[in-house]
């Protein structure tokens, strides 16, 4: 096991709404295994993002736990120290929308988390080539800015750069929604080929054959709760 995810709640008071409360996550428990790909689906609204990013700490959780046994740490209570450490070693996000830099090429966007992990620059540019060249994004784009990128060409550099340095767990949240289907049928390959069972994905995703092709079981959420945890063998036919 992984994480231990146990009566993870996340309430959002909106000042803007006199104190109102809206809520994300409502008591979801779930074990994540090691090495395994869990796909989150449910409809719009019912608390996937909020999930990555409490699970990410992007969020502060309301109530619940979130154990993180690798390091024998609770994400929901640890301090930021710690929170920064495992995000710098060993626990990767993207979302869906690439975190610009101005003026760095598409390689260097790739290569740059690798290069703060001590790899060398050459060799972490050269893996971030490869990874680009696997996603189908043209060559004449590597060097290029990704500011004046194409969506789902910015999306490949994204997804690149959460792939780069085979973090221990890794949570995508849609990094596939921009893409065609032949790219997004490279990036199955890609993901499968690329990362070994020393990493753990939690995957969010609305297209059911990304979620067929990649994942070992599928968690269902619906307005905030639990409605599901089964393998992906028996998930056809529930509603993404
Ligand atoms: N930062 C926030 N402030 C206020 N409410 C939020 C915030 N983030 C999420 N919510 C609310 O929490 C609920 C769950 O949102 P969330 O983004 O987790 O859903 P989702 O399943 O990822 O949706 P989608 O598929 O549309 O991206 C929604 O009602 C949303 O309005």
């Amino acid at each position: 096991m992984i994480l231990t995810v146990d009566t993870l709640t996340k309430r959002f008071e909106m000042h803007v709404l006199d104190g109102a409360t809206v809520v994300g996550l409502d008591g979801v428990s779930v074990n994540v295994r090691d090495g395994e790909f869990l796909a989150v689906v449910g409809p719009s609204g019912s608390g996937k993002s909020s999930l990555l990013k409490c699970l990410y700490q992007t969020y502060e959780v309301s109530s619940g736990s979130i154990r993180y046994h690798p390091a024998d740490v609770d994400l929901a209570t640890c301090d930021d120290r710690t929170i920064m450490r495992l995000r710098g070693s060993e626990i990767g996000y993207t979302s869906q929308f690439l975190d610009e830099i101005p003026r760095v090429s598409a390689v260097d966007v790739v290569a740059r988390p690798l290069v703060e992990s001590g790899m060398p620059a050459e060799s972490a540019r050269e893996r971030a080539r490869d990874l680009l060249s696997e996603l189908g994004l043209p060559g004449p784009l590597f060097e290029a800015y990704p500011a004046t990128f194409s969506g789902g060409e910015r999306q490949r550099v994204n997804l690149a750069q959460a792939l780069a340095p085979r973090p221990r767990l890794l949570l995508l949240d849609e990094p596939t929604s921009a893409l065609d289907p032949e790219t997004r049928r490279l990036a199955v390959d890609l993901i499968r080929a690329d990362l070994g069972p020393e990493t753990t994905v939690v995957g969010v995703f609305h297209n059911h054959e990304m979620v067929e092709a990649l994942a070992d079981r599928v968690l269902v959420l619906g307005d905030g709760r639990r409605r599901d945890l089964l393998p992906v063998a028996e998930f056809e036919g529930v509603v993404a």
